[in-house]
Parts: C-alpha cells; sequence; structure tokens
C-alpha cells in the first residue's frame, strides 16, 4: 500500500467529509447571519413597499426562466396584482428592485441631480457605448452633456429640414415596391432613421459609407438581443461565464462591424475638419445653419409652442435655454471634433463613444416609434383620415417639401405622435441606482439606499386614473387643457428632469417631417387590430409579430430631392 493509501486509511473518509460539511454548513449559516444582519435597514424599509417576497436567496429570479420576448408581457400582467401606481418590489437574488408607477414617486427621481446615477443593468453596454452620455455618471456626465445639449437646439435642428427633407422622401420612394402586400415598415423606418442621423447630427454624406443604415440597424438589433439576454437570464450576466457562451462571440462581430461604421464616420469628418482648416474646402459647410446663425432666416429666438416637446408647464432644462446669437451653434459631430481637435476638452476614445451613443439613441427610439406609429395609422383609418386632412390643409395639393413653420401646424398629428408615444414608449422603462434613502410621495415608504428603482414608464402610461380608457388611442389625450391638468410626469416617454433625452425636439421634427411624407404619399391598411399585437420590451419597446403594414399609393411620385 503507498503511503498515500496508508494516510487515507487512518483517516476514513466518511467522518473527513461529514467534518467539512459540518464546518462548511455552520460558516454558510454564519455568514448568511451576517449578511442578514448588515442588510437588517434594507429589509426593514422593504418591509414596507408591497410586492414580491419570492424565495430565500433568489428572490423572483425563476420569472426570468422563460422566454426572454415574453417576459415584458409577463411583468406587466404581474403588476395587475397590485393598486394602480402603488410601488412594487422585487428581489432578484439579493438585489432589490422598485417599480414606480406614480407621477409623484418618478417626479422624486428624475427631477433630481441625487439620483442620475444609472442601474448595474447598464454596464453591459459599455463594450458598445463605452462611457458614453446614456451610462456616464457625475462630472463626466455633466461635462459632456453640457457641450452635446446646445448642439441639438432647435436653430440646429432647423438647419437640418433639407436633410430631413430628402431623406424621408428617398425612403417613401423605395417603400413603393411594397405594392399592396404586407411587410414590416420598421426595416424602412430602421434604415431611414440611420442615414437621417449620419447626414444631420453627423454632417457626413451617406454614400460616402460602406455599411448601409439597414445593416447598421440589424447589427443593433442584434446587439439589443444580446443585451436583452444578459439582462434577463441571470447566469449570462457574469462577464467570465457570458465569455465562455456563443453569444460573445456574436457580440464581437457584431461590435466589429458597429464600431467600424462609427470610427469611418468620425475618420470622415475629421478628414474634412483639416481640409477645412487648410481652406481647402467651403468653411461654410452647413449653409442653412449659418444663415440662421447670423439671423437672414426669419427669426432668431422664438418660443415654439406645441412642437417642442419638454417645454410644457413652464419646465425648462439645457435644451430649452436660449441664448442665441450669443453663442456659436454646431451640430453635433462637428462640435466633437472641435473639442477634441482644438479645445482638447474631449478624447478620441470620448468622442467614439458619444458617436456610438447618438447613433444608437437617435435612431432605434424613433423608428420603433414611427414604425408604431404606422400601424396605429393602418388600425385605426378613422385616426388616419383626421391626419390626412391636417395635411391637406397645410399643403393642398402641392408636392413641396415640409418647412419647420409646417411641423408648427401639425397640431392633430403631433398629439397622435404624443399618444403613440404614450402607449408605446419606445423605452419603456428606465432604471436608476438609489445612492441615498429616499421618501416615497405615493405611499408611507422610504426606498432603501443602493436600491434600483425602474420607472415603469408603460405602466404609468397606461394608468387608468391618469388615462380614462387607458388602451385605448385617443389623440384627444394631448388636447392642450387636458395636459395642463395632468401631472407633468404622468407622461415621461423621453424621461424628464436634468438626464431627459437630448434628442427629444430632434426626434419630434423627424417624426413630422417622416410620417408626414408617408402618410401624403401612401395610405396605410393594417390587418391586425391594436389589442392582437405582441409586445416585445428587449431595451426598445417592439411589435414580436412585426410592424406589419401594407400601402396604397394616395398619389403620383414624389421628387427625391
Ligand atoms: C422617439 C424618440 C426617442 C425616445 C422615446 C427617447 C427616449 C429616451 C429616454 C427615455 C432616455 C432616458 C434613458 C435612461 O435614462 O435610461 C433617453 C436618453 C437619451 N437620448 Fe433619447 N429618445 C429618443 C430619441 C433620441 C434621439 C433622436 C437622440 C439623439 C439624436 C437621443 C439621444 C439620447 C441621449 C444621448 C440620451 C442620454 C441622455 C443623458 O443621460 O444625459 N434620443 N432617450
Amino acid at each position: 500500500m503507498s503511503a498515500t493509501g496508508s494516510w487515507l486509511h487512518v483517516s476514513p473518509p466518511s467522518s473527513m467529509s461529514g467534518a467539512l460539511v459540518w464546518l462548511s454548513a455552520t460558516a454558510l449559516v454564519l455568514w448568511y447571519f451576517y449578511f442578514r444582519l448588515t442588510r437588517r435597514r434594507l429589509y426593514e424599509l422593504a418591509a414596507k413597499i408591497p410586492g414580491f417576497e419570492g424565495f430565500p436567496l433568489i428572490g423572483s429570479a425563476h420569472v426570468l426562466v422563460g422566454n426572454p420576448n415574453a417576459m415584458f408581457e409577463t411583468a406587466y400582467s404581474l403588476s395587475f396584482n397590485f393598486k394602480e401606481g402603488t410601488p412594487i418590489k422585487a428581489w432578484f437574488g439579493p438585489r432589490l428592485f422598485v417599480a414606480l408607477t406614480d407621477p409623484r414617486d418618478i417626479e422624486i427621481i428624475l427631477s433630481s441631480y441625487s439620483h442620475i446615477d444609472k442601474a448595474p443593468e447598464y454596464k453591459f453596454f459599455e463594450p458598445w457605448l463605452g462611457d458614453g452620455l446614456l451610462i456616464s455618471t457625475g462630472e463626466k456626465w455633466r461635462a459632456h452633456r453640457k457641450i452635446i445639449a446646445p448642439t441639438f437646439h432647435l436653430n440646429v435642428l432647423k438647419s437640418f429640414m433639407t436633410l430631413f427633407n430628402a431623406n424621408c422622401r428617398f425612403t417613401v420612394e423605395k417603400m413603393r415596391v411594397e405594392s399592396n402586400e404586407e411587410f414590416d415598415v420598421h426595416h424602412y423606418m430602421s434604415a431611414c432613421t440611420v442615414e437621417i442621423l449620419l447626414e444631420t447630427a453627423m454632417g457626413v454624406d451617406k454614400k460616402t459609407q460602406k455599411a448601409s443604415g439597414f445593416a447598421y440597424a440589424m447589427a443593433v438589433m442584434k446587439m439589443c438581443e444580446i443585451l436583452h439576454l444578459r439582462h434577463t437570464k441571470l447566469w449570462l450576466r457574469p462577464d467570465f461565464i457570458f465569455g465562455l457562451t456563443g453569444l460573445a462571440k456574436e457580440q464581437i462581430r457584431h461590435l466589429k462591424f458597429i464600431h467600424s461604421l462609427t470610427e469611418n464616420v468620425i475618420k470622415k469628418k475629421k478628414e474634412d475638419y483639416r481640409l477645412r482648416k487648410n481652406g481647402l474646402i467651403d468653411v461654410n459647410q452647413n449653409s442653412e445653419l449659418k444663415e440662421i446663425e447670423n439671423g437672414s432666416a426669419t427669426e432668431k429666438t422664438e418660443v415654439v409652442k406645441g412642437s417642442s416637446f419638454g417645454q410644457s408647464a413652464g419646465l425648462t432644462d439645457d435644451l430649452d435655454v436660449d441664448d442665441v446669437g450669443q453663442k456659436r451653434r454646431q451640430a453635433f459631430l462637428d462640435l466633437l471634433v472641435e473639442c477634441t481637435e482644438i479645445e482638447n476638452v474631449l478624447s478620441d476614445k470620448e468622442m467614439r463613444e458619444q458617436v456610438d451613443t447618438i447613433m444608437f439613441e437617435g435612431h432605434d427610439t424613433t423608428a420603433a416609434a414611427s414604425s408604431f406609429f404606422l400601424c396605429v395609422m393602418g388600425a385605426r383609418p378613422d385616426v388616419q383620415e383626421k391626419v390626412v386632412e391636417e395635411l391637406e390643409k397645410i399643403f393642398g395639393d402641392s408636392d413641396r417639401p415640409v418647412t419647420f413653420e409646417d411641423t408648427l401646424e401639425m397640431k392633430y398629428m403631433e398629439r397622435c405622435i404624443m399618444e403613440t408615444l404614450r402607449l408605446y414608449p419606445p423605452v419603456p422603462m428606465i432604471a436608476r441606482q438609489i445612492r441615498q434613502e429616499t421618501k416615497l410621495e405615493s405611499i408611507n415608504a422610504v426606498l432603501p439606499e443602493n436600491s434600483t428603482v425602474v420607472i415603469g414608464t408603460f405602466k404609468l402610461h397606461r394608468n387608468s386614473t391618469i388615462y380614462p380608457n387607458p388602451d385605448e388611442f385617443n389623440p384627444d389625450n394631448f388636447l392642450p387643457e387636458v395636459t395642463s391638468t395632468r401631472h407633468y410626469y404622468a407622461f415621461v416617454p423621453f424621461s424628464a428632469g436634468p438626464r431627459s433625452c437630448v434628442g427629444r425636439k430632434y426626434a419630434m421634427l423627424k417624426l413630422k417631417v417622416l410620417l408626414a411624407t408617408v402618410l401624403r404619399t401612401f395610405k396605410v391598411h393594417s390587418r391586425t387590430k391594436e389589442r392582437e399585437w405582441r409586445l416585445q420590451g428587449d431595451i426598445i419597446l417592439k411589435r414580436e409579430d412585426g410592424f406589419n403594414i401594407s400601402l396604397e399609393p394616395r398619389k403620383m411620385k414624389t421628387k427625391t430631392t
């Protein structure tokens, strides 16, 4: 017998392993008590919040086991077990999540500069968006927001009108091939919104790009699916496990493609900048913007009523500051290049992160919004006819492009866009990490430090105590006399407060030009009623069954330029 064998013989395996099991169990119990003790305050505060207690250790994580696409609808139906507007808690492993759907509670979080930290779930975006505006926090976020917000000022947006029109007309012409068959309109909307972003905020000609807008949008869609899986499947959260899966390889492939587009855009822009600096190409590239800056355009400053979302109820923020004439206004990437090349306030890496962020946030959200809008038009011919009547009043028989002034007249269409964003908010929820105990308004309870707050936008927008018949599409929900009496935080498709969407005015203007161009050209039909749509909330709200519509031409070809 070997020496090892005799040693084993002296200490029988059963008693050895028994002792080990006993020791481990004792250590585990002690650790568990210590763990509970250090979190006593968290449990005390959580006990006052209604919701799901779940099982020991895993909480409600078992709910996440099913089909990730069905999860959104499952969570929504579970919320009906509680009184409308009440905060709802759920434990996922040791983490406490509290969903807020009362406007008063939502205001406490969104209006505050203390609650600007994003939840840890946003970190899965990092390989893609780095520390861009969507994810960053603290001083970095503040400094970058100050640089970026003015690039979406109304005067910059007005200078994009020609490009909005040209790209929307181009898309509409492409859609003619669909004849009367049903097709997924989201494909067209996402390609169009990517290309518009390239040509406006980024200021590059889409034809100079190797990849098509559609290919970019598809890679983004795949990335959202992967991120959604990481959010919902707890075992995919640790990087080392995720790294072993095929999904990680897929992610690398999609990111390579996505980043190559943004790198190309930046390269092109920097080349143009250097040529301009050396006087080799025209400095006044964006002549429309130049005209507006010089004051040769119709008006210098104005208060825009209606079309400029976010100015209601007297609430202004960094997008609404009107200091035109004192500051030179530039489009997004023009300014960022100057910040890296001249002012040195932004590194190349930071610039790329912001370009990736704007490319993602700026296209997928508006693609979803415009697709939902067109599906609603198909499902509600009565509403569609009223939108078209308004367009006919504005344009008559003319085939002319949409002007900024026209968009101010599209009041009914604007209400329909708002109503679409109410029922189908492209960002159906937002999550923040709470760094200090925070008293709630709707119930006598306090959010514990380090809990995760979920702003349940989709649920909030369908609260029957705020919106009568909440599931019915009713543009009158946005009549001025109705909105003026509603809590400002009862409608937050663009979030609100200091971290609200920087692109909201851009989005509203682009949506009006795009949707007016489609509806001036086609009558939209849909075979399915809204109640039959299957919604999927993977980062951006979508229709799992596809945004299927068919088109009937209203008139002859539109001009493509
Ligand atoms: C219908 C269209 C849009 C909707 C519904 C929408 C919605 C939102 C929401 C809800 C947030 C807050 C997200 C969070 O806190 O997790 C947000 C942030 C943001 N959005 Fe949008 N968005 C839209 C269009 C755009 C466009 C067109 C752009 C840019 C061109 C844009 C750029 C951004 C950026 C950069 C942020 C981060 C802001 C910050 O944290 O300071 N969005 N958006």
